[in-house]
């Protein structure tokens, strides 16, 4: 397991002995408008939905510095401060690999939105999210999200990658492990 993965911290038995890969996202707050900006993913995993911003964390970097790094890379946006506020597993039926991805929020970031290669970045009002357009565990947590509430989640994803078999959203005090 790589060693940090919070995935101890959280995962039973059964899923601690699946390897883990580590990935972040993270989602630009305007508080004044009450705003989220999402992008829409041009290539690869999850092209064609909405989400934040992030990715893969590269081997030589905290899971912080990764989120940082990704949100320039694909909104143009520099973030002073991400502020961790979900831990999110997924399970892929026939994938023998979790997803463990580290959720941030940031309030505080300079910098133009720019549409890159991988995202056409757009702004939403936080309170009505394009839910039908973005992965279907989005509606489930997000709402934890508008309530301030620090959570960690687990989902269970059919092979066509839209179903959710089972899911597991508890409220936690704290992200520090
Ligand atoms: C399965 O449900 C998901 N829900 C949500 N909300 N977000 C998800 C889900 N599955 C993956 N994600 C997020 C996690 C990451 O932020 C991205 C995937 O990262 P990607 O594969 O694009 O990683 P990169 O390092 O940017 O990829 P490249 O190697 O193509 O640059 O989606």
């Amino acid at each position: 397991m790589d060693n940090r993965s919070v995935a101890k911290y959280v995962e039973d038995a059964e899923h601690l002995e699946m390897p883990h890969r580590l990935f972040t996202l993270v989602f630009p707050i305007d508080p004044v408008n009450n705003c989220v900006l999402l992008g829409m993913k041009k290539r690869g995993f999850g092209k064609d939905k909405y989400n934040g911003f992030g990715g893969k964390v590269e081997p030589n970097e905290s899971i912080e510095s990764g989120a940082i790094r990704e949100l320039a890379e694909e909104s143009g946006l520099l973030a002073k401060r991400v502020d961790k506020c979900g831990l999110l597993f997924f399970y892929f039926e026939n994938d023998p690999v979790a997803m463990e991805v580290h959720v941030y929020l940031t309030s505080d970031f300079s910098g133009q939105v720019i549409e890159t290669e991988e995202m056409a970045p757009e702004w939403y009002s936080a309170d009505k999210m394009p839910f039908e357009q973005m992965w279907a565990d989005d509606s489930r947590w997000w709402p934890m999200v508008l309530k301030k509430q620090k959570f960690t989640a687990r989902f269970w994803f059919f092979s066509d990658m839209t179903t959710i078999t089972r899911e597991e959203i508890v409220p936690v005090k704290s992200l520090e492990f």
